[in-house]
Order: structure tokens, then sequence, then C-alpha cells
């Protein structure tokens, strides 16, 4: 009998400890979770791509693996870092709007200061790793992108002007000098166009979005420009920006010729779908499909836009288009009686 009861004892003793480790290994997974979410990490690779570019560019197709890595390794730690001190500070609207009611602060998952060393340990080791393996230059500049996010968009513009993302989208575009900095240690001129075409197509990105959410804006008195102007008038804007980023993302070709025919082809087939949604969100301003199908375009957009830059630079596309320009030379000037010489 008493053997019975102790070895019942035992099995609910071991079920106990079993119940209270299963439990904190779910609170431990959660805690991570909100640290994640934290960092609002679905928008980090798309930075990482712009970064890639600059870099594949600045080394003519022949990137460093070793210093790929922890380029965008720190190029991650420094956009998390960033994103974390945006969540501390806009806590008070994220806890309003529907969109962002249930990120870790306002949902009451990560205590603020918790929030605010974890965002100082990102960015520290962002610092280090990029000034130790990289160089001063690409370190720098990602700690300006923090300040720049931070400082200039989320505090100075965000809430006072509907120019917030105009002024504010220089500091997505850091990224792509990052990539090139990391390479080079300098700045030059492939560098910025990059830069400049990522701050272009930020207007038509964040305004298609935000066509779609004026609401939540409107309600916490964030003066986004579809609140504050009206769908027609934000339209008009989207389509002007589309209007110069399609351009100068073919300004790498010529006068800059750091690419060449390959993406030149994939920069004209993708501009010419981004000028046809934005024309057709002109058209339409309160059609929310169509500004949803342009917001989601947009990312697709940048995304293959920088893979082309990627690709381009690649030795073995040099190769192809070398060859494929050489023979067309040939062919050309077979044809007899050509009214100019080749
Ligand atoms: C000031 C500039 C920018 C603003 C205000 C902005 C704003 C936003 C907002 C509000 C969202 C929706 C996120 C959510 O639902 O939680 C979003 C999505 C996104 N943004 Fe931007 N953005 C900006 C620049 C950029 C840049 C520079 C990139 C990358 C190059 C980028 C990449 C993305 C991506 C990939 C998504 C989709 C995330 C998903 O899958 O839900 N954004 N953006
Ligand atoms: C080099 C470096 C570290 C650069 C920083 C790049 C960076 C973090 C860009 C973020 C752009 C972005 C998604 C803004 C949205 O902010 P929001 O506050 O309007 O978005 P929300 O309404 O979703 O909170």
């Amino acid at each position: 009998m008493i053997v019975y009861s102790v070895s019942i004892n035992k099995e609910l003793v071991n079920l106990m400890i079993g119940t209270t480790i299963s439990r904190q290994h779910e609170n431990f997974r959660q805690v991570i979770q909100s640290y994640y979410q934290l960092t609002k990490p679905r928008i980090i690779p798309l930075l990482l791509i712009t970064t890639a570019a600059g870099m594949w560019m600045a080394s003519e197709g022949q990137v460093d693996p070793f210093l790929l890595l922890i380029t965008l390794v720190g190029g991650t730690l420094a956009a998390a870092s960033a994103q974390v001190l945006n969540c501390i500070y806009d806590r008070d609207i994220d806890y309003e709007m529907l969109r962002t009611r249930s990120r870790p602060i306002p949902s009451g998952r990560i205590q603020t200061r918790d929030a605010l060393l974890f965002a100082i340990a990102l960015g520290s080791a962002s610092f280090t790793l990029l000034a130790v393996f990289a160089n001063l230059l690409a370190a720098l500049l990602a700690m300006s992108g923090i300040i720049f996010y931070m400082g200039i968009y989320t505090h100075l513009l965000k809430r006072h002007t509907p120019q917030n993302i105009v002024i504010g989208g220089a500091a997505g575009a850091i990224p792509a000098l990052v990539g090139w900095a990391a390479v080079t240690g300098e700045l030059s001129l492939p560098a910025w166009l990059l830069f400049a075409v990522v701050f272009l197509w930020t207007p038509p990105h964040f305004w298609a979005l935000a066509l779609m959410i004026r609401e939540d804006y409107a309600k916490v008195g964030i003066p986004m420009l579809p609140v504050v102007a009206g769908e027609e008038s934000t339209t008009r804007q989207i389509w002007v920006y589309t209007l110069l980023v399609v351009p100068a993302s073919l300004l790498f070709i010529y006068p800059l010729g750091v690419s060449g025919v390959v993406y030149g082809a994939i920069a004209l087939v993708l501009g010419s779908i981004f000028l046809q949604k934005a024309w057709q969100l002109l058209q339409s301003p309160t059609n929310n499909q169509l500004a949803r199908g342009l917001f989601k375009y947009s990312i697709l957009y940048m995304m293959l836009l920088c893979t082309g830059i990627v690709v381009d630079s690649l030795p073995i596309t040099q190769q192809l288009s070398t060859a494929l320009a050489d023979n067309l030379q040939t062919l050309v000037s077979a044809i007899p009686f050509l009214p100019f010489p080749v």
C-alpha cells in the first residue's frame, strides 16, 4: 500500500516538474519572439538587399564572402536597433493604431527600459562589428542611419509634417551607402545614385500603403499625406516620384557606366510596370485594390532591381554581354551598304 502511494507521488512530482519545465520553455520562447518582433524583422531583408547591391556594384561582381557576411550582419543589427528605438518612441501611437496595437511594447510584453537596453546592445554590436571587420566609414554610416531614423524621421518629422517620409526616407536609403562604403572605404557617384534611387522610391512605396490605412493615421493625428492632402493629391505625388525613380534607375548605365545591358533590360521592364501601376492609381485615387497592388509591387520592384544590379555585375554576365555585343557588331558589319560605319 505504502509502496503504491510512493510511486504515485513520484509520478505526480515528475509530472509537475515536467509541466514547469515546459512552461518555462514556452515562456522563454515567447520572450525571444517578442524581442524579435520588436525589431520589425519583415522590413530588414529588403534593406539588406540594397546593401548587397551596393557591395556587388562597388566590387564589380567579386565580393569577399566574409566582408559580405559581416556587413549584412552589421546592417541587420543597426536596422534592428533603429526599429526598436522607433518602437519605444512611438509606443503611444502604436497602442492606438489597429495595425500596431499588438506590438511587444503597447501590448505590455516588453518593458520600455528593457527595450532601450536591447537597442543599445544591438547598436553597439553593429558599430563594433562594422568598425573592426569592415571599416569606420561603414560603421559610422550605419550609426547615422539609426540617428537619422530616430532623431529626424521619428522625432522631428513623423508627427509634424506630411513631408515626413520624403525627408525621412533618407534613413532607409543609408543601407545602400553602407554596402558601398564597406567595400571601398569611401562614397562615390554610383553609391549616391543608389541612395537616390531608394530615396525616390520611398514615397510611392509608403504613400500607397498610407492610402489604405489613412483612417488609422488620422485617428492618432499623424499628418501622413493622404490624411492631410487627400487621395488625389497623394496619387499625383506618387506619380511624380515614380516618374523620377524610373529614369534615375537607368543612370547606372549612362552616364555612370557601372551597369550594362542585362541590368538595363531588367530596369526597363520593372520601371514600365511601376509606371503603369502608378498611372492606374492616378486614374482611380480611391481604389484601395490599386493602392495595395502598388505597395506590394514597390517591394518587388526594389528587390528585383537590386537583384538586377547584382546579376549584371557578375563576371559571367559581363563576359556574356561582351560576347553578345561583339557578335552583334560582326553581324551588323556583315550587312552590305550600311549608311554608317560600325
Ligand atoms: C521613411 C521610409 C519608410 C516608411 C515610412 C515605410 C513604412 C512602411 C510601413 C508602415 C510598412 C508596413 C509595416 C507593417 O505592416 O508593420 C512598410 C512595409 C514594408 N517596408 Fe517600408 N517604409 C519605408 C522605407 C522602406 C525601405 C527603405 C525599405 C527597404 C528598402 C522598406 C521595406 C519594406 C518592406 C519589405 C515592407 C513589407 C513588410 C511586410 O512584409 O509586411 N521600407 N513600410
Ligand atoms: C543604416 C540604418 C540602420 C538605417 C535605418 C533604416 C531603417 C530602419 C529604415 C526603416 C524604414 C521604415 C520601415 C520606416 C517605417 O517607420 P514608421 O515608424 O513609419 O513605421 P510604423 O508605422 O510601422 O511604426
